[in-house]
């Protein structure tokens, strides 16, 4: 299987402190991956920097053959110009590229539009890939009511395939968290991703969600899509990846498949040691 993200020597630091500190991983097409460590390790850091929400000090993150990072040549750092010409745009992809290039993600806290409706939340997410004009849209042209209802009978799709079964008129605030937590795969799912980031799926969610959560994530990777997550829940995480990479204060210490990393020792220390009965 080719490599459809590739993280190399990834650094990030907020003043004194290194979030992360020279990642490096691969992520093939298709296959579940878990992102383990200890809170505070750099876990979610990384995804920000993967995914166009941080700036990364250095490092590249090529995604299907494109660099997210690019690197800024030494005469900007010098001149501490860096950040200028980044919030500029220079040298830097936003997320809003990254999702149309087909990374999708979601966030430890979730990131719903708390006034729009369920189905709402799910059809904005398509609307960057409508290919309506400005005027079309204006003026609600045939060509655009079309796409607009496309637009609606594929968010019901995606929130059938996720398992919604509430009301979809209904405000993401009036549903209880689990569902909220499916309705933000529901929109993610709806940028059509190859790659799909999940920051802590589980956390709270009980038994029976975590249960569904798995079924769920397996039936994503059989779209053909790439699966990432973040996740504490030891037990999810040993039962789902097919691999894992595991961080330790922005380190990689470990990368391989579920048995194997059960059974190292420095991950042992740093991590499951603590109580592998209890989740972290
Ligand atoms: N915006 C920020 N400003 C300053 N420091 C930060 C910021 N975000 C994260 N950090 C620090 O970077 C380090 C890594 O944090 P991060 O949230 O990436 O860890 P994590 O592994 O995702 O933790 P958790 O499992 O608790 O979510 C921590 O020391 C954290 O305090």
């Amino acid at each position: 299987m080719s490599a459809l993200l590739e993280v190399s020597d990834l650094r990030l630091q907020f003043g004194g402190v290194t979030a992360v500190d020279g990642l490096s991983f691969e992520v093939r097409e298709g296959e579940i991956l878990a992102v383990i460590g200890p809170n505070g390790a750099g876990k979610t850091s990384a995804f920000n920097c993967i995914s166009g929400f941080y700036l990364p000090t250095a490092g590249s993150v090529v995604f299907d053959g494109k660099a997210i990072v690019r690197s800024v040549p030494a005469i900007w750092r010098r001149l501490g110009l860096v950040n200028l010409l980044q919030s500029f745009g220079f040298y830097r992809v936003l997320p809003s590229r990254v999702t149309k290039w087909g990374m999708a993600r979601t966030f430890q806290n979730l990131r719903l539009f708390r006034e729009l409706s369920v189905l709402e939340n799910v059809t904005t997410a398509m609307h960057a890939n409508l290919r309506e004009g400005f005027w079309a849209t204006l003026l609600h042209t045939p060509g655009y009511r079309r796409a607009e209802a496309a637009c609606v009978r594929e968010a019901r799709g995606w929130l059938d395939f996720v398992g919604f079964e509430d009301d979809e008129q209904l405000y993401v605030t009036q549903l209880p968290y689990g569902e909220q937590r499916r309705v933000e795969i529901a929109r993610a799912l709806a940028t059509s991703p190859k790659l799909l980031l999940l920051d802590e799926p589980a956390a709270g969610l009980n038994f029976n969600e975590k249960l569904t959560l798995m079924r769920l994530i397996r039936k994503i990777r059989g779209l053909g899509v790439a699966v990432v997550l973040i996740e504490h829940d030891m037990g999810l995480v040993m039962e789902l990846a097919e691999r894992i990479v595991v961080l330790n204060y922005g380190k990689e210490i470990a990368d391989g498949a579920p048995e194997a990393v059960k059974r190292n020792p420095a991950v042992i220390e740093a991590y499951l040691g603590v109580d592998e009965s209890e989740d972290a």
